[in-house]
């Protein structure tokens, strides 16, 4: 039996039903089971005139159990997620007796939310998906401060299916409900209660006390009963719901046109608006039956569990060390890197000092961090008032006197290995025995850094692709040398900073810039041969990348386009012999960062952007330094193709990545792509979604290509040698997963 809930009648006539399934109380068929049988007896027994609702050990519930959702996968590659043990969706999602709305109709609403005693959920902890809706279900909610509730349902490709979509909107408005729902948004306590959506609040200890007094209240009509599903007077007028509905609907559409369920779960919202929330229920039921069942829903969990065992590191993290406390970092170099791994330090609440040769620089750097967090505050990621406050985290300095007591130190400065070495010597010197020093170069190989040095257990890499205040990854890079307890203490930072992070072994250039070279050459290589720039960053966009190659480069900057691809040239051999030529010919006149806002694109600095007028000229000129032609087969290519001819070279190469063991897992580079490369995520990442292509057909594809446009397609062993033992799906099935 996976888990079950404890009923405890006290001697007031209050019952306490505590669901127990550690470490999150998630909700299995078993939990789900007991849960309703418990509240059976407790509406059956005379000595019970109410209920309170509670979690074990300080967590309401996480939810259903997300292993239930999704078809069973398959894999080519090793240590994908899938694993077999996952026979109980139906009955988890339709309910014992195989009727759809079991669950959500029978038992949350015609018998808890329609008890004759009433229901108090005493929360705190998690109180998410599922778990949230049951207690939406209840007369009344007490929570603590520091719980964390929300319906984050469309993550995982599906929607509230226990009521979320009816009850919610009914007790915090339409306008809240929708944020709280389609972006997955998680409110603490002290929120909850100011929107409503709790009632009271109480500390930890006292929890199930107030909860308790407060069911007998309502039992003795001091405090209201409220019946969720029913509730009007925090619902916006309809004309008005409809058209905030219409609004989400658009928003949605425009920014993810390839996703289904954000816009089932509209319906479904407005069905309840419009005919009633019981009907609505029924809408909501047979949506989440349909959903789970889609290849989105399967890849969105694979992903949710990729991500969250990208730090769970073999080796390290099962020898039982604890991170260390870092609370002051150093950070060498104030350039557009310095300040934007300084502006995400102290985003993130730790202190920095910013190391400049000159007070000039200095102050430069500083003022980049300033314009960084009004950014911020412009997108409506930080409040005005806290900019003074997190800015003053961040002191400018210019000697290496002053970081005798930083407990990191990140180097960021653009150069060679010789300046990083000198630089490295200083650190050793200066900083405190214990200090971590990193550097967040990933094109210079870190032994070089390190050789010299005594204490190179405390080395490591810490690679944010672009800048790091924007991307939510952080890339670790490990030398045979960097201690256990060291990577330890980075996954603990990288997790405070909300960054997903990914542990990678030293090498030539790191994972996501191994991913990064193919896709932007891939690209750049077909505008070469005459095909549109603007049309192939539109399929690639269709396709569900957050930027298309183009755009990337210029968010990456053509100073680390060139390096990585003067390393990659270098280390990388055949493949990347014949580079594109086309930054070159710009870079002449271009420089694509912070003050030129100019690239592939021009940049109005409101985030709007226009194609470069001058982008044939360049091509020209990089076509005739090239000496390639214009190919008109590649130019009548269809959107499918076209992605298939940036992204295979991709999967090549990440597949060169496991083949040189740079990850532990295959799903860590499904992981480096989604958050480093912006691959969709409901695509599973590289890895999972080549696996749904099949190898053999992505290999039999590059070998096709490397015969008329060279090795840089050719396919690496790895790749070559699964695609002839296994075989996942022919072409047939590769056209219809595009
Ligand atoms: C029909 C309904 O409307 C549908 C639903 O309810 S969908 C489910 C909604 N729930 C969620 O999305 C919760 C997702 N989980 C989380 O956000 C976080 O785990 C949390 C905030 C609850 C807790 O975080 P934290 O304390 O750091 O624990 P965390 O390490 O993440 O999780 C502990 C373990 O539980 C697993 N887990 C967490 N949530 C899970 C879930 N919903 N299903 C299955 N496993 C889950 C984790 O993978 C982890 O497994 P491991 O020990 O093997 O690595």
């Amino acid at each position: 039996m996976k888990g079950k809930t404890y009923l405890e009648v006290g001697a007031d006539g209050v019952a306490i039903i505590t669901i127990n399934n550690p470490p999150l109380n998630l909700l299995s068929v078993d939990v789900l089971l007991s849960l309703k049988n418990n509240t059976e007896q407790a509406l059956l027994r005379d000595d019970v005139k109410a209920v309170v609702i509670t979690g074990s050990k300080g967590k309401f519930s996480g939810g259903f159990d997300v292993t239930a959702f999704g078809k069973k996968g398959l894999s080519c590659f090793p240590s994908n997620l899938y694993d077999e043990a996952r026979t109980t969706q139906l009955e988890l999602i339709i309910g014992k007796h195989g009727k759809l709305g079991f669950w959500s109709i029978e038992f949350v609403t015609d018998i808890l939310e329609a008890a004759r005693k009433p229901f108090v959920a005493a929360i705190d902890g998690p109180a998410l998906g599922g778990g949230l809706e049951i207690a939406l279900a209840c007369h009344a909610r007490i929570s603590t401060s520091s719980a964390v509730l929300g319906l984050p349902e469309l993550r995982y490709g599906i929607l509230p299916g226990l009521g979320g979509t009816q009850r919610l909107p009914r007790l915090v408005g339409l306008r809240k409900a929708l944020e709280m729902i389609l972006m997955s948004k998680l409110v603490n306590g002290d929120n909850a209660r100011g929107m409503g959506l709790v009632d009271g609040i109480s500390s930890a200890d006292l929890l199930t006390t107030i909860a308790r007094h407060w069911a007998k209240d309502i039992l003795a009509h001091r405090r209201p009963w409220t019946v969720s599903l029913y509730r009007t007077d925090w619902l916006e007028p309809l004309p008005e719901a409809k058209m905030m509905l219409e609004h989400a609907r658009v928003k949605s559409k425009k920014q993810a046109p390839n996703l289904k369920h954000p816009l089932v779960c509209i319906d479904v919202i407005e069905e309840g608006l419009v005919h009633g929330p019981r009907a609505a229920l029924w809408k909501e039921s047979k949506a989440l039956h349909e959903l789970q069942q889609s290849d989105t829903c399967r890849s969105l969990v694979y992903f949710f569990f990729a991500q969250q065992r990208t730090s769970k590191v073999p080796g390290i993290t099962d020898m039982g060390l604890i991170p260390r406390k870092a609370n002051t970092f150093a950070v060498v170099g104030g350039g557009i890197l310095g300040s934007s791994i300084a502006t995400a330090l102290i985003l993130s609440n730790y202190s920095v000092i910013l190391k400049e040769l000159d007070e000039k620089a200095m102050l430069a750097g500083i003022e980049r961090v300033k314009v960084n967090l009004q950014d911020h505050v412009k997108q409506r990621k930080l409040a005005e008032v806290k900019l003074d406050k997190i800015l003053s985290l961040c002191k400018g300095v210019l000697h290496y006197e002053d970081f005798r007591e930083v407990d990191m130190v990140i180097e960021a400065v653009s150069g060679n290995i010789s300046l990083k070495q000198r630089i490295f010597a200083e650190l050793e010197s200066y900083c405190p025995p214990h200090c971590i020093l990193s550097s967040s170069t990933s094109m210079i190989n870190l032994n070089l850094i390190n050789e010299r040095r005594n204490f190179q257990n405390r080395i490591v890499g810490t690679h944010f692709f672009g800048q790091a205040h924007l991307v939510p990854v952080l890339e670790i890079i490990r030398t045979e040398k960097t201690s256990p307890q060291v990577i330890v203490d980075l996954l603990a930072i990288g997790k405070k900073m909300r960054k997903t992070p990914v542990v990678v072994h030293n090498s030539s250039g790191s994972a996501i810039n191994r991913m990064f070279i193919p896709y932007s050459q891939a690209a750049m290589m077909l505008v070469e041969h005459g095909v549109d720039l603007y049309q192939i960053d539109q399929a690639v966009a269709a396709f569900g990348m957050t930027m298309g190659p183009f755009r990337m480069m210029d968010f990456v900057g053509f100073e680390v386009a060139t390096a990585m691809k003067v390393q990659f040239s270098k280390n990388f051999g055949e493949r990347f012999n014949e580079l594109s030529k086309l930054i070159s010919a710009m870079q002449e006149d271009i420089q694509a960062d912070e003050t030129t806002r100019k690239g592939f694109y021009i940049y109005d600095g409101e985030s709007k952007f226009t194609p470069n007028p001058d982008i044939k000229m360049y091509v020209n000129k990089a076509r005739s330094i090239s000496g390639l032609s214009i190919d008109y087969e590649l130019m009548q290519l269809s959107d499918e193709e076209t992605v298939e001819m940036i992204l295979f070279p991709v999967v090549n190469e990440a597949c060169c990545v496991l083949e040189d063991k740079i990850v532990v897992k295959a799903s860590d580079l499904d992981v480096a792509s989604v958050t480093g490369m912006g691959f969709p995520e409901y695509r599973g990442g590289i890895i999972f979604w080549a696996d749904t292509l099949g190898p053999k057909y992505i290999c039999s594809k590059l070998e096709k290509w490397s015969k008329t446009y060279g090795p840089f397609f050719k396919p690496c062993a790895y790749l070559a040698e699964r695609a002839s033992k296994e075989s996942l799906g022919g072409e047939g099935q590769a056209k219809s997963q595009l």
